[in-house]
């Protein structure tokens, strides 16, 4: 828990907000959602469409608030998150809490009366996940924290399923294991590079704990699973060939660079580290394959 002074009032504005939620992390978590809801084999109201990604946003960027609101200390010590608002002391941490639960209260109901108690349910469930299991119980704890905790970014594509069906099925929990996997050699890519920043605040992040060896094993092995849950889809006959092939072919890349960076090959040095070529990757590998998704749903 921060150790901020909260009683210090200090104005804020709209940029601030916006900050708090975290709004970069958010487009790729709101787009899994997107294309989670459009892959649903059911016409979807545009209006109760729209509304079910706000209410994803909203409820994002309320986690990501309430994450900065819990560990202010934290982001205090470190050069990647020093300049956000509470560590910059632009804001009073009260209003990051209020604006925190106002938001995550307001998504979750509006969800509920507006779309549907299924889509409602599993919106708290990820909000919970990433403020109670990840931020406050796992993070300062153990390096297997985003492991665990990164099942809250996996919820979208659910969401946006439930949203448009009222239930769950086999796709959209392929989908949900697809970005639970991935989150792993996403995250551990960052934290080879940025492994410094996480030591200096006592953040038990696995290359801090257990090594650069270790990480970069652990990378490669998490790969393997989540190639099988990114693939599957196709031969189990839920999506037609245009997912397949893009799935199919990002994945072969995503696996040549996570073994580039398990096995670490001697670069030249003015080359891109296999690491941070990995991480970039990563997040273009995901807006791909949901994206083929979605055109695969649409052009069958
Ligand atoms: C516990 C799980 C995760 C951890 C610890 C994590 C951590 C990070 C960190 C530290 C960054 C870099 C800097 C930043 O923008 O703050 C980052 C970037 C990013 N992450 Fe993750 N991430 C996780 C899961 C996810 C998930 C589930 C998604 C979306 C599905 C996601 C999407 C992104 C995107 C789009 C960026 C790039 C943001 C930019 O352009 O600056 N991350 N992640
Ligand atoms: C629908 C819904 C509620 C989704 C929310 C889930 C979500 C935004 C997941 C992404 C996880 C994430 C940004 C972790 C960042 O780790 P960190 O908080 O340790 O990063 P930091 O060091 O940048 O603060």
């Amino acid at each position: 828990m921060s150790s901020l002074p909260s009683s210090v009032f200090v104005p804020a504005d709209w940029r601030d907000f916006l900050a708090l939620t975290k709004p970069r992390v958010m487009t790729l978590v709101v787009f899994t959602g997107l294309c989670g809801m459009l892959a649903a084999p059911v016409h979807v109201d545009p209006v109760i469409g729209f509304t079910a990604i706000l209410c994803i946003a909203l409820g994002a960027g309320a986690a990501g608030a309430l994450n900065q609101w819990y560990e202010a200390d934290l982001d205090a010590l470190m050069k990647r998150t020093a300049r956000r608002p509470l560590p910059a002391g632009r804001m009073s941490r009260e209003s990051a809490l209020h604006f925190g639960v106002g938001l995550a209260c307001f998504s979750v109901i509006l969800m509920g009366l507006a779309v549907n108690c299924v889509a409602a349910f599993i919106l708290t469930i990820s909000i919970l996940f990433y403020v109670l299991i990840y931020t406050v119980w796992l993070k300062r704890r153990t390096p297997q924290n985003i492991v665990i905790g990164g099942a809250a970014g996996a919820f979208p594509p659910l969401i946006g399923w439930a949203a448009a069906t009222g239930q769950v099925a086999l796709l959209p929990v392929l989908l949900f294991s697809l970005v639970f996997l991935w989150t792993p050699p996403h995250f551990w890519a960052l934290a080879l590079f940025v492994k410094t920043d996480y030591a200096n605040a006592g953040v038990p992040m696995l290359p801090v704990v257990a090594g650069e060896r270790v990480t970069r094993a652990q990378i490669g092995l998490y790969t393997i699973p989540m190639a099988i849950a990114a693939v599957a889809p196709w031969p189990l006959g839920l999506t037609g060939p245009i997912y397949g092939i893009v799935a199919t072919a990002g994945t072969a890349l995503f696996a040549l660079s996570a073994a580039m960076v398990a096995v670490r090959h001697t670069q030249p040095a003015d080359a891109m580290k296999p690491e941070k070529w990995l991480f970039k990757y990563s997040i273009l590998y995901l807006f791909l394959l949901f994206g083929a998704l979605v055109v695969d749903r649409w052009a069958s």
